[in-house]
């Protein structure tokens, strides 16, 4: 609701609706009933409007949407309407976020104040619709076109201090809010409101709209990759350079066909999974819960290794306050990673946060930690050696966590005399930059232990998601049924450009082949080498060249790694890189070989369609995503949602793989398209459709029924 009062002449509307103070269905008719009431009352001379609690409004409420109370009237377009017309100046006084439709109720209003800390925004492409109650109309009468897109298409959050600089807010005030945006709003009592209303000024630069919107396009399709807000919002914007009314009415006719789009759903089922997996549980154990399960204080951690992980995974806990103790028993490693830590950390705040940092040869010097991650080389015998150590040097009660990939987190713990302490945190490269954290439980691993790690996900930033322990965890272990598929395809004719372009209109950022160059192509190669698939040299003796164990292999990763092409950092990989570019370049030397290796295997070149290729890669790694929830290692099928949004540029406009297949390509087509690529490749064994996946055709039911302690 919003509450009403009044200091003297002036109305104060302060809305309250926690957490966000969103525009539910009651909060519109008790600001619509506030300002009539305003109006008609002759002691009131001025109005504010604030939110209550933590913020200002953050926008619409997005659960509303797809439900009947999102229109029920007033709608907020007649919530603005009322605030632009009033014939008493109204005054937005703004704290907390004002995103979306809280944005739009700040523009239709007269006069805007805000304190230092407000952050502002129009977010609303994230959810996969526009900013449709005015602010693709208003806010490029304030701050012109091309700032408008900039900010409309990016849905950015800008400061008190910008918005200013950009006019969109009239003063930044100290102190209390209420009490200085009553003493503003009296200030400005007996002012005509007319030259206010930001809806009756023109666009700056009006002639030159046409050449703006054409410069941005290319930007904006090339970032979009297939999400259609983007270019919507930027169509929308083009109209604000109509008299009010027409703009309105087209961004109202560009709001309707976004709001019905199938993008639209999954991106808000996107950003509710992102905050639902904070409610963790284990499918079995009910012991381990964010309800009941408690976390151990942590306040000092130990990184072991300062490699690329190691250096980003401390860079990450010092941005975020906590004390850490590196260690690294190469001391030029060391140094070179302190330099590099000392470089990222903002120039602002380096020297405090380098102060929290401590860096150690000794592991006797982890003593003293509350948590240890280990962040050394992906290899078991290894990872054993640092564990003993650590179990031997640190108090009883320290956990022991392990950054690995993929590798079984019991075998990990069974060296340790502690192994309900023990616990997988597998952080993403760039540590400090991508925000998945895959948290893995172990047999023994204890419920104050996974609630620790979760809760640390939490302190540092982390989009955290616990999932079970099995070789490659939720989501290496779905890529690798991808990444197989795409060397497949390479077999039958396919180059390497052409399954990267269809991966990236489906809207990854780079495809399989690129991304393979980027990570480097030895990293899968060295674990083929330690699962004994393939040797330094070539396959082992006596191997046939197309199958291990059983299974149907391709060598042709392996070949190229023999051939001393790792990726960028060798400047050759599945393409070629010219000396200091990141640009993958086609290269002839690696057609050649596929070819060569197409001829001495007898495989017939053809030509396959992008949509074949897509399939192809993406259908099996949803497959192995229903094997995963039907064996329990992921909770639910959000959890492989966040998981892919997070950490492997699924692109968000389609939800995430379990959300795309059950909502968009529907899983009978699922299940038919499976089983017509697996009677053709009948030794391809990722395509043999899972068991659930055949039962939940068979029977009904959704994914999210699967799931446990959903709200969605
Ligand atoms: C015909 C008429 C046409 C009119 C069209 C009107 C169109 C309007 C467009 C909009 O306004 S769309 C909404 C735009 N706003 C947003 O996208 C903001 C989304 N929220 C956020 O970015 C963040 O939540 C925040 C506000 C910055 C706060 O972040 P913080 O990290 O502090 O908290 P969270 O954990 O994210 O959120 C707490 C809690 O609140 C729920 N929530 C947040 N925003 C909304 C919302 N707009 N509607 C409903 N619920 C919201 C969130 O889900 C969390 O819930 P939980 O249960 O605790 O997980």
């Amino acid at each position: 609701m919003a509450e009403y009062s009044t200091l003297g002449s002036v109305a104060v509307l302060q809305v309250n609706n926690p957490p966000v103070n969103s525009f539910s269905h009651h909060v519109r008719q008790a600001l619509v009933d506030g300002l009539e009431r305003a109006q008609r009352d002759p002691a009131v001379r001025s109005i504010v409007i604030m939110g209550k609690g933590r913020t200002f409004p953050a926008g619409a409420d997005i659960r509303e949407f797809g439900s009947g109370a999102a229109v029920k009237m007033p709608n907020l377009l007649m919530v603005l309407q009322a605030v632009d017309t009033c014939q008493k100046p109204v005054v937005s006084a703004i704290h907390g976020t004002a995103l979306g439709g809280g944005f739009e109720l700040a523009l239709a209003s007269h006069y805007r104040l805000a304190v230092p800390s407000a952050r502002m925004g129009l977010p609303e492409v994230h959810l996969g619709i526009l900013p449709g109650a005015g602010g693709t109309q208003r806010l490029p009468r304030v701050v012109g076109v091309k700032t408008a897109i900039q900010m409309i298409t990016s849905g950015q959050h800008i400061k008190a201090q910008q918005a200013l600089s950009l006019g969109i807010v009239d003063k930044i005030v100290q102190g209390d809010l209420l009490k200085e945006a009553v003493s503003f709003a009296r200030s400005v009592e007996g002012r005509p409101v007319e030259d206010r209303r930001i809806s009756q000024k023109t666009v700056p630069e009006a002639d030159k709209v046409d050449e703006v919107v054409e410069a941005a396009r290319k930007t904006i399709l090339r970032k979009a990759r297939g999400a259609i807000a983007p270019m919507t919002c930027v169509q929308a914007i083009q109209a604000s350079v109509l008299p009010f009314e027409a703009g309105m009415a087209r961004e109202a006719e560009l709001m309707a066909f976004l709001m019905t789009s199938w993008q639209a759903p999954a991106q808000q089922y996107a950003f509710f999974s992102e905050r639902e997996v904070r409610r963790w549980s284990h499918p079995r154990d009910k012991r381990i819960n964010f309800k009941t399960a408690k976390p151990r204080v942590v306040k000092s951690v130990g990184v072991v290794g300062a490699g690329t992980m190691g250096m980003g995974i401390t860079i990450n806990l010092l941005q975020a306050g906590l004390k850490v103790v590196m260690l690294e028993v190469n001391k030029k490693q060391l140094d070179k990673a302190v330099n590099t830590i000392k470089k990222t950390l903002s120039q602002k705040s380096a020297s405090q946060k380098m102060s929290q940092l401590t860096t150690a040869m000794d592991y006797s010097q982890l003593r003293d930690v509350d948590i240890v991650i280990e962040a050394v080389f992906e290899n078991m015998r290894l990872k054993k050696e640092v564990f003993r150590k650590l179990d031997a040097v640190t108090k009883p009660q320290t956990i022991l966590a392990s950054n690995t990939s993929g590798l079984n987190i019991d075998e990990i713990a069974a060296v340790t005399k502690r192994p309900d302490k023990v616990v997988g945190t597998h952080f993403f490269a760039p540590a400090n930059v991508m925000r998945l954290l895959e948290n893995i439980y172990g047999r023994q691993t204890s419920p104050e232990t996974v609630a620790t790690a979760m809760q640390l996900g939490v302190t540092i930033g982390k989009v955290g998601v616990l999932v079970g322990n099995c070789p490659g965890f939720v989501g290496n272990r779905m890529l690798g049924s991808y990444t197989a598929e795409a060397v497949f395809l390479l077999e039958e004719g396919a180059e390497p450009q052409d399954v990267d372009r269809a991966i990236e209109e489906f809207g990854f950022p780079m495809g399989p082949f690129r991304m393979g160059d980027l990570s480097g192509t030895d990293i899968g190669w060295k674990g083929r080498i330690a699962k004994g698939l393939t040797t330094e040299h070539g396959p082992p003796p006596a191997t046939p060249a197309l199958y291990r164990r059983g299974n149907r292999y391709c060598p042709l990763p392996d070949m190229l790694c023999m051939k001393g092409r790792l990726g960028q950092k060798t400047g050759a990989g599945w393409y070629r890189y010219e000396p200091g570019s990141r640009t993958a370049l086609p290269d002839p030397v690696v057609l050649q070989m596929i070819q060569d290796y197409r001829q001495e295997h007898g495989f017939k070149k053809r030509t396959i369609s992008s949509q074949e290729i897509v399939e192809r890669c993406l259908y099996p790694l949803i497959n192995e995503g229903f094997h995963i929830l039907d064996e329990g290692i992921a909770a639910r099928s959000l959890d492989i949602d966040v998981i892919y949004l997070f950490g492997y540029g699924w692109p968000r406009h389609t939800g995430g793989p379990m959300y795309y297949a059950e909502r968009v390509i529907g899983l009978e087509k699922l299940l038919c398209s499976l089983e017509t690529y697996s009677a053709r490749y009948p030794d391809h064994a990722h395509l043999q459709p899972s068991p659930l996946l055949r039962n939940m055709v068979a029977k009904g039911g959704s994914l999210a029924a699967l799931g446990t302690d959903s709200k969605l």
